[in-house]
This record gives C-alpha cells, sequence and structure tokens, in this order.
C-alpha cells in the first residue's frame, strides 16, 4: 500500500534576518506556513440565492450547476441551475459527442495554465468560450461536506461581488457551485505581488508608494464597510495589466459589528499582527498585516512564521541591515504601521492623509487623460500584435503551401510513423530513433498540484478526471501515448505523481492547444532527408497571443 508522506518541516536558521530564498522556479506553497482553519462561522445563509438551497451535498443534485449571487437579495432572478449558453454548447458538442457528460466549467471554457494555489483553492487562466476573453477562475479544493464549510466558501463570494466595483479590489465575474465545489470566475491579473517581487527582487521606491498608496484604498473600501480583512500577504495582492494593485483572497473577512472574536480565522502567521495572538481582531490588525508586508517589499526580506525573529517584529525591534536600506520617510510609516499596540497604529485614512501619499493623489488626478489614453494605446498595441501574429501564421501557411506546390517535400507513406495532426491521424517522417508505432508528442505540462494536507482530491486530477471520461467515448487517436501532456511550460520537473497516477488518463483526446505543438522526433531537422511535414501545421495557429483584443 501506498504511504502518504508527510512535507518535512523546514528548518530555519533562527537568529538572524534573512533574505528571501528563491531556487529557481516559483513555489508559493514551498514558504508558506500552513493556514489554521478553525471555528468561522460568521455567515447568514439567508440572502443566498440558489434555487434549491438544502440538500446540495447530496450526490443527484450537486451534479447540476448552480449559480451562486448575494446581488440583490433573494429575489435575485438569475440564480439557480445554470443552463448552457449556446456557444458553449456547440463548443462543448464539437469536441465530444459526451458534452452532456461535461461539467459547466468544462463546458464554459478552455483551461489554459494554472496560475496559483492557496490553502482554499487552485486558480486557472481559462479562456471563455462564449467570448473568448481571457479570466481566472478559482475552484475550491476541498468537496462541500456539509451547509456550514459550504456557506463559509460561499461567504467569499459574498465579499467578492461586494468589492467587485472598487479599482483596488479584484474584479468579481460570476460563481457557481457543481460537484460539491465552487467556482468562481474573475478578472484575470498579470501576477500577484508575491511573483512581482520574486521576478524583481529589488523594487523602487517610488513603485513602492504607488503599492502602498493602492493597497491603502482597497483596504479603507473595507474598513469603511467595517469589515476586516485578514489575511492581507503579498500573495493575496494582484497586479493587472495596467499595474494597478488589487486586494483578493476575501476568504477569511469578518464583519465587526456581526462576528465575535470566536468567530474569526487568523491568517498566514508571518503577517499576523501580535494582538491575534490573544484573540483580538480589529482593522488595526489589516494595518500591521499590509505594513510588515511592504518591509518584506522594499527589504525583499524573509518573513518568519514564529520564533524569537517573529516576536522581535511584532516589539517594534526592525532589523536595522535591512530597513536601513530604504527612505527615512518610508521607514518611519512601516514602523507605525507595525506599532506593538493596536492603537497606536494608523487607520488607513490617516495614512492615507501622508503628505506623500496626497502629493501623489494629486498628481494622478491631473494624470487621468493622460492613463486613460496610455491604456487605450497599450490596449490597441496589444490587438495590433495580434493581428500580427494571425497574419505571420498565414504567411507561413502559405509558404508550406507553396512548398507542397513545388514538390520541395517528400510526400508521407502510409507505412511511415502515424502522428497526430488536428483530428485525424497522418503519418510523420520515420526517425531513426523511433522504430516503435507512434512518435510521442511533445507540448507543455500543466503544473503538478502542491500538495496540501486536508484535501479531498486534486483539482488537477478532477479535471483530469473530466478529460478521462470524455476519452473514454471520444474517438482515440494514433498519438495519444503515455508523453501526452497539455498546456504551458512551466516545469518539467512537476511531471510525477498525478501524471503516472493517470497514465491511463494521457489516453485521451488531444487537448486542443492554440499553442505551437511540437512533435518530437519529427522536426525538420531529425529527418535525414531534411523533408518538411507541412500537413500538420495546416490546422493549427502557429503564433497567439493571449490577450483580450479590444
Ligand atoms: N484573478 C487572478 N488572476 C491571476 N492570478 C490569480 C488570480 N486569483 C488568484 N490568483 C493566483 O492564485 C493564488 C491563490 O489564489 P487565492 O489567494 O485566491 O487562493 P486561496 O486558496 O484563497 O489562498 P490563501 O491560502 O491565501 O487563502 C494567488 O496567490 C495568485 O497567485
Ligand atoms: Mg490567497
Amino acid at each position: 500500500m501506498d504511504k502518504q508522506r508527510l512535507p518535512m518541516p523546514e528548518i530555519i536558521n533562527d537568529d538572524k534576518h534573512r533574505h528571501k530564498q528563491f531556487n529557481g522556479h516559483f513555489d508559493s506553497n514551498r514558504f508558506r506556513p500552513p493556514k489554521v482553519k478553525t471555528r468561522y462561522i460568521a455567515v447568514e445563509n439567508n440572502n443566498l440565492n440558489r434555487s434549491q438551497s438544502s440538500g446540495s451535498c447530496s450526490a443527484n443534485n450537486s451534479q447540476i450547476a448552480h449559480a451562486i449571487s448575494f446581488r440583490g437579495g433573494s429575489e435575485c432572478s438569475d440564480a439557480g441551475i445554470l443552463p448552457t449558453s449556446p456557444s458553449a454548447a456547440a463548443a462543448a458538442s464539437s469536441m465530444s459527442t459526451t458534452s452532456c457528460n461535461m461539467s459547466h466549467f468544462e463546458q464554459c471554457f478552455e483551461r489554459l495554465t494554472k496560475l496559483g494555489e492557496g490553502s482554499f483553492g487552485e486558480v486557472f487562466q481559462v479562456r471563455d468560450r462564449s467570448d473568448s476573453r481571457l479570466y481566472a477562475v478559482k475552484i475550491s479544493k476541498q468537496l462541500f461536506r456539509g451547509e456550514q464549510y459550504r456557506a463559509e466558501r460561499l461567504e467569499e463570494v459574498r465579499r467578492y461581488e461586494e468589492f467587485s466595483g472598487h479599482e483596488n479590489c479584484i474584479r468579481f465575474i460570476r460563481a457557481w457551485e457543481q460537484y460539491d465545489r465552487l467556482f468562481m470566475q474573475m478578472e484575470l491579473c498579470r501576477e500577484s505581488l508575491e511573483q512581482y517581487l520574486y521576478r524583481c527582487r529589488h523594487i523602487p521606491e517610488d513603485r513602492i508608494w504607488h503599492i502602498l498608496l493602492d493597497l491603502l484604498r482597497g483596504l479603507k473600501s473595507l474598513h469603511d464597510r467595517n469589515l476586516i480583512h485578514l489575511d492581507i500577504k503579498l500573495e493575496n495582492v494582484l497586479i493587472d495589466d495596467d499595474d494597478t494593485c488589487k486586494l483578493a483572497d476575501f476568504g477569511l473577512v469578518i464583519d465587526v459589528d456581526k462576528a465575535n472574536n470566536h468567530q474569526a480565522t487568523e491568517g498566514d502567521s508571518r503577517y499576523m499582527a501580535p494582538e491575534i495572538l490573544q484573540g483580538h481582531f480589529s482593522k488595526a490588525a489589516d494595518i500591521f498585516s499590509l505594513g510588515i508586508a511592504m518591509l518584506e517589499l522594499s527589504c525583499y526580506m524573509d518573513l518568519p512564521s514564529n520564533g524569537p525573529l517573529w516576536h522581535e517584529l511584532r516589539q517594534g525591534k526592525l532589523p536595522e541591515e535591512f530597513i536601513s536600506k530604504i527612505s527615512v520617510e518610508l521607514q518611519q510609516v512601516i514602523k507605525c504601521m507595525m506599532s506593538p499596540d493596536p492603537r497606536q497604529r494608523p487607520t488607513t485614512e490617516q495614512l492615507l492623509a501622508h503628505p506623500r501619499l496626497v502629493r501623489m493623489q494629486k498628481q494622478e488626478k491631473s494624470m487621468v487623460t493622460l492613463k486613460l489614453l496610455s491604456k487605450c494605446f497599450r490596449r490597441s498595441r496589444r490587438a495590433f500584435w495580434l493581428k500580427m501574429c494571425n497574419l505571420k501564421t498565414a504567411a507561413y501557411r502559405c509558404l508550406f503551401y507553396l512548398l507542397e506546390i513545388l514538390h520541395l517535400y517528400k510526400p508521407i507513406t502510409s507505412s511511415q510513423t502515424p502522428m497526430y495532426n488536428g483530428n485525424t491521424a497522418t503519418a510523420a517522417p520515420s526517425s531513426p530513433s523511433t522504430s516503435v508505432a507512434g512518435v510521442p508528442r511533445l507540448e507543455f505540462q500543466l503544473v503538478g498540484s502542491t500538495p496540501i494536507g486536508n484535501r479531498d482530491c486534486y483539482i488537477s486530477d478532477f479535471l483530469l478526471a473530466m478529460d478521462m471520461d470524455l476519452s473514454q467515448h471520444g474517438t482515440p487517436t494514433a498519438c495519444e501515448r503515455e508523453n501526452l501532456v497539455n498546456s504551458t511550460p512551466i516545469n518539467h520537473n512537476h511531471l510525477t505523481a498525478n501524471r503516472q497516477r493517470s497514465s491511463s488518463a494521457r489516453k485521451t483526446r488531444p487537448e486542443k492547444s492554440n499553442l505551437l505543438s511540437v512533435d518530437e522526433n519529427c522536426s525538420f531537422a531529425s529527418s535525414p532527408s531534411k523533408v518538411l511535414e507541412t500537413s500538420s501545421f495546416r490546422g493549427k495557429k502557429l503564433f497567439t497571443l493571449d490577450v483580450d483584443e479590444e
């Protein structure tokens, strides 16, 4: 029997603060201490718009996708069983004869890459089949085991909806539940602040002030409604294409008026205010978390999750060797945000009244038109490049046709190795290195999930199961092999357990990826007679830009 291995605890040299470690590839979960999720029950389920609010966890009911919305109270008409949009249905039926077996997610979206993962969900970049735009969809990791857990997850939907309109909060599109999981569609952001820090390492101070301004505005909108975020950290701040920072992940938000201290859940210990240990939750806790996040951002400092260094930071002792690298003005702001006494910490309003931030806000006002113009320019430039890429693809296709007409390539005989070409199997040039039938096709792998305890199964597995299901009914093609993998070039080392466990699932239909696919051993150079196999390129887009065309 397979024994599941628990992750080894990370031994940290605890007597000195240190810079962040970066081991080549970004894996945010590696650095994250586990989050304790307890007691939070501050959910009133009365306003939930759902056609069948009871018995959601029953097997039959959970198969059906239900829209979830708290907008406009319980009379909201868009809630209930989700109809399949005509475009989604068309796309689904063109993919497989078993579209009725597909989840609402699969029917409506093409899954592209995995964007990130937290304690509660995995987030995927997707293309909406109805409008061809890119979005992010967060899928909850754990199944709804009961109404209370489900209500906790749905509370996040309520908060996303509530803050969706604010410029510095993530834009929420819609949510639904199916198979006892929650799905949330939201705007796609470029990266999280944590990913940005790993990419840049040194962030200019001007930029730090702008980030602080954005986040104070977002946080103010919460605090003005008497809500506390309780999970402010770099991972939960997202940056959009216009470089605006947006607050995300409202999973732990509590209402100061409604919830009492026993109903709150502490967030990531690295960012936690000291008074949280005594069970005191207030808006000042968010200010502390934002302050320490600014320290991390401006000094590229590795925040301790416990131990003596953790306590030092909460006693107002900021490491001189780190803090001395930033301006005195920023030092002062960070220090007062991190005051040990919550009453000494400034409010969002007081912080926004800081002379430097006031100056920036004034400048921003006068720059509004310029900003709009540059946004327009950026978008049209993107659209132009998209068109150019399409042109390039067309040009290459013409070239291949021309070569074919001029007989500059060798026709492929049926005795040669078959390979995948669109939806049909055609022959590939034989390679000296492969005598077995079938040429391994190389695409890019969706990064595997990071194991986090207490989850029902990996969402990647869950999504893969859908693929597997389809393959049982779909038409198998000659190129469907062990090595067939899908999308995104993130890290090939991650092709581990998931892949082995589901090796049978590899015998699925190949994903209709828009990315340029590379067929191993069928490259022009590998062929001894330098033949060009053009047919596999014909049906495919050679270049794509994953951007909205506006
Ligand atoms: N809209 C988005 N666009 C791009 N990336 C996103 C988006 N939403 C989330 N992500 C990525 O996915 C990661 C996890 O998302 P999120 O924080 O919502 O999950 P979570 O499980 O609630 O996390 P936590 O452990 O903080 O509670 C983020 O850190 C970010 O990198
Ligand atoms: Mg998060």
